[in-house]
């Protein structure tokens, strides 16, 4: 009986996608059908280029071949932009934002996995969350913080430490920050602790972030799109829980299954953080006074207006989505500099001594946060490497209404017209290029691609600031710009550098024989060439100092 349903349900979702996308794509093809501009004559690729190892390169051939708009087809032959014009930029994210939104795919495959957190809502409940939650990552609760940061990497630089300590040794970089970061982000953003860093097997990976990177091998490819993008939408309308969760649990796909498995691990562990914070917080013990995050939210929380108030539906959801946004990004980051200064020992070298120099001065403690972040050449490696390697290459948005969008500069169509404007019909997705933003030459000059951190360590050029690039950091779409940049931004750099100062001034780090490729699909990975894809791995020579 249960098997004769789950078909049943089978057939009538297979059938309305099958529909849908026939009338998306074949019926009504908006480029095609609505007039304006002739955006279809830029189509010159395909989307699916953007997710390859060190597709990258792709973005930098669109710039040398067309400028900072190019049409490309999207997985399901559907067309889409990549855009990193600055004033198109500065309208999808900032002027038009609530026209340019996240894609309902998006919006509801994050509710299911984080809840109705930062990432997964829109609009005035999106608007009402930031209010609450954009104090709560003030400059003046990062410094509070910077304790705790020292403190869990004091942990990893032991962890290290003990495997090093009588000879240099191969250590996979990656599987390291991935855990410090889960472990920083559980410990200051929830008073929380994952991981003791002591082990060093590589099965003692906390169940969450184990399934937070199988997650991202089973989101990746055209099921997972065809899915997000109409599966999800016509379950969504159903508004019976118990009987979605029974025939999710009947369905006969491995696929299905084990995203559920995933998924049950990171909603049980958040909701395990959450509730045991409630719990003392109605008790009235533990709480008063905690620095984390989540406590700090739940604190203002309370004293907030009744119009203001986050429910504990969405105070779960930030827990989860904090979690969730906290760790590969920022993991992956640190990964990248690690094995910029694998590849450059001469920065290394001049990091080190800046380091060592500043803890020198002051009297060999640990630097306290206003002296961390303005050291000068640690702010250049850090910002330099954003730039060229932002983790996220590309953001994702959706025209909600057919709009005209200005540019900066003229654009000539591959049929040689040229256009100041483009007509975006209603639909049409949107991928914002960070990192061709990042690595614009009109901006940054010829060197553009080099990553150079020197080039901070000196004024601008002037072009930087002339271009208005909306993003919130340094004229760089790194953290995005608008309301719904990257809340964690400061966090994510106090991260990098407290752990740069305690690692660099231990260790050196070089390069094995091993060839390190970067998987761009979402959040970039690192893997070890001829790996499989769902391996991330970075090894690298760690030798302790003197
Ligand atoms: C180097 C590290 C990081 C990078 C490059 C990064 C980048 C980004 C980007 C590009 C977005 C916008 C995504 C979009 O709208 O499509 C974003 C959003 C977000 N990030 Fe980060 N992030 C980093 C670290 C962090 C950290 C450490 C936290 C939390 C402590 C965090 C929390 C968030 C949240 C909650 C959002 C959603 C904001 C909203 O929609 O209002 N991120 N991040």
């Amino acid at each position: 009986m249960a098997s004769i349903l789950v078909q049943g349900i089978t057939v009538y979702i297979s059938s309305v996608v099958v529909w849908k996308l026939i009338k998306n794509y074949v019926v009504k093809s908006p480029l095609d059908i609505v007039p304006g501009p002739p955006p279809a004559s830029l189509i010159t690729g395909h989307v699916k280029d953007l997710f390859h190892a060190d597709a990258w390169k792709y973005h930098d051939e669109i710039l040398r071949k067309y400028g900072s708009v190019m049409m490309v087809k999207g997985l399901l032959g559907e067309r889409q932009l990549i855009i990193f014009d600055p004033q198109a930029l500065h309208h999808i994210l900032v002027k038009d934002q609530y026209i340019y939104e996240e894609s309902e795919s998006f919006t509801l495959s994050s509710k299911l996995l984080f809840g109705e957190g930062l990432l997964s809502t829109l609009g005035e409940q999106h608007r009402k969350q930031r209010k609450m939650l954009n104090p709560v990552f003030s400059i003046a609760h990062m410094r509070e913080m910077t304790p705790i940061f020292y403190d869990v990497t004091s942990r990893l630089r032991k962890a290290i430490y003990n495997q090093v300590k009588t000879s240099p040794k191969e250590i996979d970089v990656l599987h390291w920050m991935t855990r410090t970061a889960l472990e920083l982000i559980g410990q200051s953003g929830m008073g929380y602790s994952f991981d003791s860093l002591e082990s060093s097997q590589k099965a003692d990976l906390h169940p969450y972030s184990r399934s937070v990177k199988r997650l991202g091998g089973f989101l990746a490819g055209p099921l997972a799109a065809v899915l997000a993008s109409y599966a999800i939408p016509i379950v969504h309308k159903f508004n019976f829980p118990r009987f979605k969760r029974w025939v999710v649990d009947h369905w006969p796909s491995k696929w299905v299954q084990d995203i559920k498995d995933i998924t049950d691990v990171m909603h049980e562990t958040a909701l395990d953080i959450y509730k045991t914070k409630r719990q003392a917080m109605e008790e009235g013990h533990g709480d008063d006074g905690k620095k984390d995050i989540i406590s700090i939210l739940m604190r203002a929380n309370e004293s907030a207006t009744e119009e203001d108030r986050l429910t504990d539906e969405e105070l779960y959801g930030q827990v989860a989505t904090l979690t969730f946004a906290a760790m590969d990004t920022t993991s992956s980051a640190l990964s990248r500099i690690l094995l910029l200064l694998a590849d450059h020992q001469d920065v290394q070298d001049k990091l080190r001594a800046e380091l060592i120099e500043a803890k020198k001065n002051n009297g060999d403690q640990e630097l306290g946060y206003d002296k961390l972040v303005s050291l000068p050449y640690l702010d250049a490696v850090c910002r330099e490497t954003l730039r060229v390697f932002p983790p996220l290459a590309n953001a994702i948005r959706i025209a909600r209404k057919d709009m005209i969008l200005p540019l900066s500069k003229p654009l000539q169509t591959t049929t040689k017209q040229e256009v100041t404007d483009l007509f975006i019909p209603n639909g049409t997705t949107i991928h914002v290029s960070i990192i061709g933003a990042n690595r614009n030459p009109d901006m940054w000059g010829t060197d553009a691609k080099e990553w150079k951190p020197e080039r901070w360590l000196n004024p601008l050029p002037d072009k930087v600031a002339e271009a208005h690039m909306p993003g919130i950091y340094s004229h760089l779409m790194t953290f995005l710009g608008g309301s719904r940049a990257c809340i964690g931004f400061k966090f994510s750099q106090l991260e990098m550098k407290v752990v740069l100062s305690i690692l660099l001034t231990s260790f050196k780090f070089s390069r094995t024989h091993q060839t390190i490729k970067w998987k761009m699909s979402g959040i970039s990975t690192p893997i070890v060439e001829g790996d499989d894809y769902s391996n991330s791995t970075m090894p690298l020579k760690v030798t302790l100092l003197e």
